[in-house]
């Protein structure tokens, strides 16, 4: 009989419906394909049927055969599209994660293996000294004696010896694959993010990682060890009676079918379980972060009936597969126990007939349970090893990902950026929506040097667009944008990014102090006095002083008004030294006079012998961009007109027309 608790049958039946539960077990999956704002299907009703009185008469639905087993069906997903992963493959990327220290696993394997044959050794010693102590056998059982104790300090030492390894390899193999996961993770397009939700890609490195190294900390260990103690078995029962062998494998057999079958249904309810529990916590990642335009209309009650609606789903198919478990604990533990029951009658027949003793009635009983139960661990943990590589498929697929070709290239340095830019026939659409219509056509555009330029237009008509491609976050789809001269795509990017200060629409702050957000990602070395300077020249020193820890103060998105944090981001974008600087509606939160001074800083500083700079500004309120030496106005991905302030005007078309709209507005 297995002896520790770990391998005991009612434990590990007990572990199966934990790990089956456990939220590492239901992972989240793709919003974009999977997640709807509610259920397509109202569950409630199907859920009811479980519920006793009025559904009894429902009853025949309820057997095997049943309707009530029917699951819904799979939506499909990323992974179901792309390239399976097979056991081998994951294998040997796991083999490759762990690197180096595979001499943990090495070892863990020796131990195993010597704990496993120790174990399955005892059963057979065990009866031996009990039968020998019984016939007063002195000497044979003091030697049985003796080898029990051996045996269990040796399965003691490599037991503990065996678990701590794979231990230790399962937190290395989690640590390596969620670091290089999020290194390709970084290093992907900005178009993978358009298609890729937040929630998503985090889930994929915390459960989906941990649930991996389940593989080498649990499934494949378990797989051996059983396999190993399985083996052991049947070669003792052989060696007993291979007549009396012969009834016990064929309940081995039933019992694989009987799983077989069970294991596919369970798979099928562990899949819909994680896309359910993926929506249902879409809609709580989604509500808490949306808390205060939640609170403001007043739709907290809403909320919790969507995401109730969700967990309806998740019970649905969650109270299916219990009751599908159920019934393969009772036929499990039926022919578990009918094993035992079948061996004391048969063993009792021959021992009747003298074809055995009671001593090896004895062992055979006990290496019965312990081959049936090693058939049971075999099965669930090859199950669950499918399952557990199955369900973490999009991890690879995405460590399968090439990083943006961008870092892959190393462009052109030149020695110093002048800032002249060219659009020339730029045409693009964005990769996660290809509309009909481009979202820039055959775009035109030259910008002097030293030149401040803004764009105006109606909303959506691709302002921004302009900004993405200049930053290279994006490709156009033909045509080609040059800078001094050269292709935007043959420069250094690390290089052009450094060059280019940007300040976007909604400025974001990391969760770090003052003086840490604004020398962000500047490439040199920077005193005290600079990140002044440059708070200075954003108009932000004064309140970043009146805070009680001054640039030491920590923020975040939600500790700073709109205003101070887009100051702060002017700051950030100016401390570089840009030699060209884009603001996409980068003063709309500011008052009238934080925006007035910054105008003149914007205007003066291009001048300035400390730097000259080309400055792009994309601005609604059009005061700001009135005194911008052109200004380009963009009609549905096209340039419409161009000119100064008064020469627009002058044209009486949709920038005097604007002009002419925020005048009223402001009466
Ligand atoms: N990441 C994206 N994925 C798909 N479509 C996008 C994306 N970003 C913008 N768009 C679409 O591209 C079009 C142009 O957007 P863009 O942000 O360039 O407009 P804009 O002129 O800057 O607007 P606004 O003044 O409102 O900021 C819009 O129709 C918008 O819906």
């Amino acid at each position: 009989m297995p002896i520790s608790l770990s391998s005991s049958p009612s434990y590990s039946v007990l572990n199966l419906k934990t790990r089956l539960h456990s939220p590492l077990y239901l992972t989240t999956v793709k919003r974009h394909r999977l997640w709807s704002p509610t259920p397509t299907k109202n569950y409630n009703a199907d859920f009811q049927e479980i519920l006793p009185g009025k559904y009894s008469g429902h009853l025949g639905a309820v057997q095997v055969r049943g309707s009530w087993w029917n699951l819904p069906g799979v939506q499909a997903s990323e992974s179901s599209t792309a390239k399976p992963v097979t056991v081998s493959m994951a294998l040997k990327r796991i083999w490759g994660l762990i690197g180096d220290d595979n001499w943990i696993v090495f070892l863990a394997l020796g131990a195993l293996f010597i704990a496993a044959v120790s174990e399955i050794s005892m059963p057979r010693i065990l009866a031996a000294s009990v039968f020998s102590a019984n016939s007063g056998e002195s000497a044979a059982f003091s030697r049985s004696s003796r080898m029990l104790i051996l045996l269990l300090i040796i399965s003691g030492i490599c037991s503990g010896l065996r678990s701590g390894c794979f231990a230790m390899a399962n937190t290395i193999l989690v640590k390596r694959l969620r670091r290089s996961l999020y290194a390709y993770l970084v290093f992907q397009d900005i178009s993978f993010f358009d298609m890729e939700t937040v929630g998503s890609l985090t889930s994929r490195l915390g459960s989906d990682c941990q649930r991996l190294s389940h593989v080498i900390g649990n499934d494949i260990h378990l797989i051996i060890r059983n396999a190993i103690q399985g083996t052991g078995a049947l070669i003792n029962l052989l060696t007993l009676s291979w007549p009396l062998t012969l009834p016990t494998l064929i309940i081995c057999s039933v019992l694989a079918i009987i799983f077989s079958i069970y294991g596919r249904y369970q798979k099928r309810a562990a899949k819909l379980m994680q896309e359910f529990n993926a929506c249902a916590n879409n809609v709580a990642q989604e509500t808490l972060s949306l808390m205060r335009t939640v609170r403001a209309y007043g739709t907290e009650g809403e909320e919790v009936e969507r995401y109730k609606r969700w967990l309806d789903e998740l019970a649905f198919v969650s109270i299916r597969e219990s009751a599908a478990y159920g019934l393969w604990s009772m036929s499990f533990l039926t022919l578990y126990r009918f094993t035992q029951v079948l061996a004391v009658l048969l063993g009792g027949i021959c021992i009747m007939n003298s074809q055995l003793s009671p001593e090896q009635l004895t062992k055979y009983i006990l290496y019965c349970e312990w081959l049936i139960y090693a058939t049971w661990r075999v099965v669930d943990n090859s199950s669950s090893l499918l399952q557990s590589i199955g369900a973490c498929e999009k991890v690879f697929h995405l460590m399968d990902l090439l990083p943006t070709d961008q870092f892959l290239s190393q462009g052109v340095k030149l020695q110093r950026l002048m800032g002249n830019i060219q659009f020339v026939n730029v045409s693009f659409h964005y990769p996660s929506r290809i509309s009909q219509v481009p979202i820039l056509d055959r775009l035109n555009l030259a910008i002097q040097a030293n030149e401040v330029v803004a764009i105006v237009g109606l909303s959506g008509s691709g302002k921004s667009t302009i900004v993405n491609l200049l930053l290279r976050l994006y490709q156009p789809v033909s045509g080609q944008i040059y800078m001094d001269g050269l292709p935007l795509d043959e420069l250094d990017i690390r290089w052009l990014r450094e060059k280019i200060g940007f300040v976007g629409q909604e400025p974001d702050l990391f969760n770090m102090d003052i003086k840490s957000n604004i020398k962000y990602g500047c490439p040199r070395e920077v005193k005290d006095e600079d990140i002044e300077w440059a708070a200075k020249q954003a108009h932000a020193h004064e309140f970043i002083s009146s805070l009680p820890h001054g640039y030491q103060t920590i923020v975040d998105n939600d500790l700073l008004s709109g205003g101070q944090r887009q100051r702060i981001a002017i700051a950030r974008a100016m401390l570089p030294d840009p030699a060209i600087l884009v603001l996409d509606e980068a003063t709309s939160a500011l008052d009238a006079e934080s925006e007035h001074y910054l105008k003149g800083v914007f205007h003066g500083l291009r001048n300035e012998s400390r730097s000259k700079r080309t400055i792009i500004l994309i601005a609604h309120r059009l005061s700001t961009i009135k005194t911008a030496d052109r200004i380009v106005v963009m009609d549905k991905g096209q340039i419409i007109e161009m000119g100064d302030h008064t020469e627009l005007l002058q044209k009486g078309g949709l920038y005097s027309r604007l002009i002419g709209a925020q005048a009223k507005s402001m009466a």
